[in-house]
């Protein structure tokens, strides 16, 4: 397992140029997918309009699928340590349902990110799945530990539903609290405007092999 994970960490030698120009070509088709998606819930378009799309989405398919990889997308990196996990689920450049866009750094070590959460994400009426929360805090927590030189995986994440959390805007938002060995502990919440709806303490905790890898690194790799 641990040996089939570390095989999706790709030191892959792209120029930075390269990663530019792939930024600039699949960054707006993902933004183009991901109305696709909220389209495809709230069309009220007749059935004939429908199958008149689904030809040109047919077609699209065709074009998109004539030359592409298999399986995941893995974390990769270039020479100059750009960092790039653009199928993570919650914050992949690459990925539709990504909700998370831009994450925000302070000096005090503070992670956060302002998300507007459509009504793809719907679980109770009008509100934001819990999981949906869940998948926020997990990943801003786990940004948080990694760039604050703590990178791990989740080995246990809680979370307080607080009160429900509207869809539309929200803010979410981590800081490491402690330390020890491995383990990193960390803080943080989603907010809506009148205040916090869910809060979470996070434990990530460093595998070997990411302890070996981190310190291979001469500064903590940044995402994209
Ligand atoms: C450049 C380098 C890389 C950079 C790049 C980084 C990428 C950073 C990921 C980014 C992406 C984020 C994405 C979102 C985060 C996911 O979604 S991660 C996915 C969900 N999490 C998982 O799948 C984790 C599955 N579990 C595991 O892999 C292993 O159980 C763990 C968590 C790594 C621990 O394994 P282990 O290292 O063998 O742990 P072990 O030696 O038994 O115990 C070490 C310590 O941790 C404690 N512990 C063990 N398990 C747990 C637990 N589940 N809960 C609490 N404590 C525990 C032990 O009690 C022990 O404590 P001490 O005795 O030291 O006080």
């Amino acid at each position: 397992m641990t040996d089939s994970m570390l095989e999706l960490y790709v030191h892959d030698g792209l120029s930075d140029e390269e990663i530019d120009r792939q930024k600039a070509t699949y960054g707006p088709l993902t933004k183009d997918v991901r109305e696709l998606i909220q389209l495809a819930l709230q069309t009220r378009a007749d059935a004939d309009d429908v199958a008149r799309a689904r030809e040109h989405l047919a077609a699209a398919r065709e074009i998109l699928g004539c030359d592409r990889e298999d399986g995941p997308y893995g974390t990769r990196f270039n020479d100059s340590g750009r960092f790039r996990n653009w199928g993570n689920a919650a914050i992949g450049l690459r990925n539709a349902i990504a909700p998370i866009g831009e994450l925000h750094e302070d000096a005090d070590g503070r992670v956060w990110a302002d998300i507007h959460l459509g009504p793809i994400y719907e679980g109770p009426a009008g509100h934001v799945h819990g999981g949906v929360s869940a998948l926020l805090l997990d990943q801003i927590l786990g940004d948080a530990a990694r760039l604050s030189g703590h990178p791990g995986m989740t080995g246990t994440l809680t979370v307080r539903y607080r009160k429900r959390t509207p869809l539309g805007a929200v803010h979410v938002e981590a800081k490491l609290d402690r330390v020890e060995g491995r383990k990193a502990f960390v803080v943080g919440h989603v907010a809506d405007a009148e205040g916090i709806c869910v809060e979470a303490e996070g434990i990530f905790i460093a595998p070997v092999w990411m302890v070996e890898q981190r310190d291979s690194f001469a500064e903590t790799p940044r995402p994209e």
